[in-house]
């Protein structure tokens, strides 16, 4: 039977973890992009607890992808020891979809896939805390000690729980401010960023290379004779071709680099730091390689070209958005001029 001082040294220590609770919570709660959500709940998890190891692991499923996009951008996740993305099925089959959650100091190779590698040979105990949002498991929130008394499965989860749901609540919170905010700044069929965006951060840019000196390339891409491709093969074969052409404008630029779908079968690269001899050679690599690699519909090959016009502001007087847009727009024109005329695809792409 427990003493009157203790059940009192109880409380306040329960109080005491329910304050911390509670300032997490008010932390997370209005923060607007899920990747500064999941670096501030680390954080303040790691701190308020004193826990040696902290990190997410979400699923590849695809609920997850704006919350990825949302953390890498439109480019490929890296694996990073606080997030860390796993196969669904691994996930559910190792935590049995649990909505509690799971205390564990033995038998981690059940749970192998769930832990970073640099994490997994310190671990003595863990706790697996599952993020739900509208309903399904996301992945989890993990605890990890490098003692096997911390989360030992026979203790109480009470207040772990209580961390998992707010955490959770919150990330739907997130998750939904970022998707509005996502869907007004996207081309629906591409993904890319649109036209409006790109004048917003063409102008960030524009302010940046001046302040910095640095010059600040813009590239302009037209497909040729689009039209043709959708009189061929039909809509949705356009459709495919213009996110084809937008999946390989963001697998050849770098990560600091920006694109834009900027009407119809226009695209628009901005790129900080590069003078034009850099984004000729880049665009010039880019219209290379997509003439080289057709788009693969129904068995055909569609063949993929493009033209370009590319400048710098090191080129301009005074550069502003508009007149880089524009001198890019006439190189392209002159590109265009250039151009052998097709009048059919099948002819043109040889399909006979
Ligand atoms: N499938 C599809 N077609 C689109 C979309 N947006 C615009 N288009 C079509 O894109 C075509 C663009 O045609 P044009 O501006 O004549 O360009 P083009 O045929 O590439 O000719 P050149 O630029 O001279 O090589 C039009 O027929 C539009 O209807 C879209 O989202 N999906």
């Amino acid at each position: 039977m427990p003493t009157v001082e203790e059940l009192i040294d109880r409380a306040r220590k329960n109080e005491e973890i329910a304050r911390r609770l509670f300032d997490i919570e008010v932390q997370i709660m209005n923060i607007g992009h899920c990747s500064d959500f999941f670096d501030q709940l680390l954080t303040l998890v790691a701190e308020k607890f004193n826990i040696e190891h902290v990190w997410v692991s979400l699923t590849d499923s695809p609920i997850n992808d704006h919350i990825l996009r949302s953390i890498c951008g439109d480019r490929e996740q890296e694996q990073s020891s606080a997030l860390h993305v796993m196969a669904t099925m691994d996930f559910l089959q190792a935590t049995q979809s649990s909505r509690e959650p799971i205390l564990i100091n033995d038998g981690f190779k059940k749970y192998r896939y769930l832990i970073p590698q640099a994490v997994y040979p310190k671990l003595g105990s863990m706790a697996i805390l599952p993020l739900v949002v509208d309903g399904k498991i996301i992945g989890s929130l993990n605890l990890g000690d490098n003692s096997p008394d911390r989360y030992e499965p026979s203790k109480d989860s009470f207040f772990l729980k209580q961390l998992a749901v707010k955490a959770s609540i919150s990330l739907a919170g997130v998750s939904i401010r970022e998707k509005i905010s996502f869907l007004a700044t996207r081309d629906p069929l591409t993904l890319l960023r649109n036209r409006r965006e790109m004048e917003e951060s063409l102008e960030r840019e524009l302010s940046r290379s001046r302040r910095h000196h640095d010059p600040l390339a813009l590239v302009f891409i037209d497909c040729d004779d689009f039209k043709l491709v959708n009189d061929t093969y039909g809509h949705d074969c356009g459709d495919l071709y213009l996110k084809y052409v937008a999946n390989k404008l963001i697998d050849m630029t770098r990560k600091g680099d920006m694109v834009f779908r900027f009407a119809g079968d226009e695209f628009v690269l901005v790129l900080p730091n590069q003078n034009t001899a850099d984004a000729e050679m880049i665009a010039g690599r880019i219209k290379d390689h997509l003439s080289a690699s057709p788009l693969m519909y129904r068995g055909l090959q569609v063949s993929v070209s493009i033209s370009y016009g590319s400048i710098s502001t090191d080129q301009l007087v005074e550069p502003t958005h508009k007149t880089l847009l524009k001198a890019a727009d006439e190189k392209l024109y002159q590109m265009k001029k250039h151009k052998p005329p097709r009048c059919s695809l099948i002819e043109a792409f040889d399909l006979h």
